[in-house]
């Protein structure tokens, strides 16, 4: 089992840079959390890096350029090779990116004259947290002169290019070999595509005091089970199924049923103690033949589908896989309303058209659904958040369950877990085998497990998605939907050992 001891918590580049300034409020100069932050890149360098004929560091104006001045520094007094290039005049430099450029007392080029050469290992200090807009064209210049010759990059708190908020590449960004950060990893090294873009990350931890970082760090954090294990029940040997709940799971006709079947399977590997496959009366005997442990039921029309609701029987329900799209569709939703629920595939695609419709349904009341749209079913449902550029996946995700009422998991390789209230958590265990078919209706029926077992709606979503992350890694690379069900209950076996530390 991978488990990730390292705190959580992401800063974002608002949240580092005000909890640099408190550190610097506290006696902690920043000039001193600088020079830390340049000796843990020169130290990474020279682990890393010992083919190098040449450290060449570019310096951008900011605190990201001092970094690289004390790196610079620490480097010569090793004994390497080390040329400096710098964006502008270093007149211009300010605050401890000034100290830190008068203490190496080095000649600066421009970044016009630097020509790349093999040999060459680029230390990357000209942008980090602070990068507030598209690299300028000289920038451009550079990385494209970088990547022509193949140079290796470290870069410094992030690759220069990348947005540590969103992840986005603005304009064009180094594609580094190794990143080290400082103090806690910022979105931007998480999300898609700046995790690419990161290769390695290490993170060193400079001296800034962790109450102060924690403090600071309010918006998001990594998906692990620390964030939601707490409203995990573990389960004990004597709990008996139907305090483990029962899953509805809604099949679709007789040539569509696959999908459901896939989603009940995965339910019940997950801990709901009982799944009912709903079926439609032409689909019955399909899905009965091909299930044993979960049941078929019939449910003909909606009449049928309130008066099992009445029941009081149900614990939770799955909607979407392979259902169809249609009114049928829309009026199972509205009848389930009250009820807690994964809303996937065709049942996101089905209110495409009126997503108000579906919004006002859970309005007013703690979020009971969870919506799992991939990239396509998430532009139908908020076509205005996905095309807005100015807004990245964590705030386009914040806002969708803002007005959904709902919790959202906005798949992904970054996978995007919001409630209506705020929280957020980007998920990073999932293995690019897990883009497979099925896997989708997988995620549905774990999450839908853990509707049924009574888990509130965000920690039951987070919870899925990080199993379903856990069963895809230990199915390994050539893995089917089918093996990723197989694997759920050592996923599960993994949950328990986090819940017990
Ligand atoms: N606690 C820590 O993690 C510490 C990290 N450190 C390092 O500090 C940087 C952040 O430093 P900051 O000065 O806030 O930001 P940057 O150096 O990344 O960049 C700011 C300067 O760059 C200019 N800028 C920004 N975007 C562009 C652009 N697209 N084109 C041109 N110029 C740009 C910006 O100019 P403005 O006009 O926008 O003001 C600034 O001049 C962090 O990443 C770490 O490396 C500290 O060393 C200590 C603690
Ligand atoms: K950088």
């Amino acid at each position: 089992m991978k488990m990730s001891l390292t705190d959580p918590f992401l800063l974002t580049p608002a949240e580092a840079a005000a909890a640099d300034r408190e550190t610097d409020a506290s006696g902690i100069p920043i000039f001193h959390l600088m020079q830390q932050a340049g000796f843990a890149v020169a130290a990474e360098a020279l682990r890393h890096f010992a083919q190098a004929e040449r450290f060449v560091v570019l310096c951008g104006p900011g605190n990201n350029g001092g970094d690289g001045f004390v790196a610079a520094s620490a480097l010569r007094r090793a004994g390497a090779n080390v040329s400096i290039h710098l964006a502008g005049r270093p007149e211009e430099l300010t605050g401890a990116a000034r100290l830190a450029w008068l203490e190496a007392q080095t000649p600066a080029q421009s970044f016009s004259s630097y020509q790349p050469h093999p040999g060459d290992v680029i230390i990357d200090a000209i942008f980090g947290a602070g990068l507030s807009r598209d690299v300028p064209p000289e920038v451009t210049d550079l990385i494209t002169r970088v990547r022509e010759v193949g140079c290796p990059v470290l870069a410094v708190d992030l690759p220069s290019g990348i947005d540590g908020l969103t992840g986005q590449v603005r304009g064009a960004a180094f594609q580094a070999q190794r990143t080290v950060t400082f103090v806690a990893r910022k979105p931007g090294h998480v999300l898609m595509p700046g995790r690419i873009y990161c290769g390695e990350i290490s993170l060193a931890p400079i001296g800034m005091p962790t109450r102060i970082a924690r403090r600071h760090a309010r918006t998001v954090s990594v998906n692990d089970p620390r964030a939601w294990k707490a409203a995990i029940n573990v389960q004990q040997g004597d709990t008996h199924k139907y305090k483990r709940g029962h899953l509805a799971v809604f099949s679709g006709g007789p040539s569509h049923t696959g999908a459901a079947r896939m989603t009940a399977s995965a339910g019940l590997c997950a801990g709901a103690g009982l799944v009912t496959l709903a079926s439609p009366p032409d689909a019955t005997l399909v899905n009965a033949c091909a299930m044993t442990a979960v049941m078929v039921r019939e449910i003909a029309d909606l009449q049928d589908l309130k008066m099992w609701w009445a029941s009081g029987k149900i614990s939770a329900a799955v909607i979407g896989p392979g259902f169809g799209v249609g009114e049928g569709l829309r009026s199972y939703v509205h009848a389930s309303a009250a009820r807690p629920m994964v809303l996937d595939a065709d049942a996101i695609t089905a209110f495409a058209e009126r997503p108000d419709e579906l919004f006002a349904l859970a309005a007013g009341s703690e979020p009971r659904q969870i919506l799992t749209p991939h990239e396509g079913e998430f532009a139908r449902l908020f076509p205005d958040l996905a095309a807005d550029k100015t807004i990245g996946k964590l705030e386009r995700a914040k806002r969708a369950a803002e007005r959904a009422h709902a919790v959202i998991v906005y798949k992904g390789a970054d996978t995007v877990i919001a409630a209506p209230d705020g929280r957020l958590l980007i998920n990073e265990n999932a293995p690019a085998w897990l883009a497979t078919a099925g896997s989708g209706d997988v995620l549905a029926g774990i999450a839908g497990a853990n509707l049924a077992q009574g888990i509130p709606a965000f920690e039951a979503a987070a919870a899925a998605v990080w199993l379903h992350g856990e069963a895809g890694n230990k199915a390994g690379v050539g893995m089917t939907a089918e093996d990723l069900i197989r694997h759920i209950p050592a996923a599960l076996e993994d949950l328990l050992s986090w819940c017990r530390l």
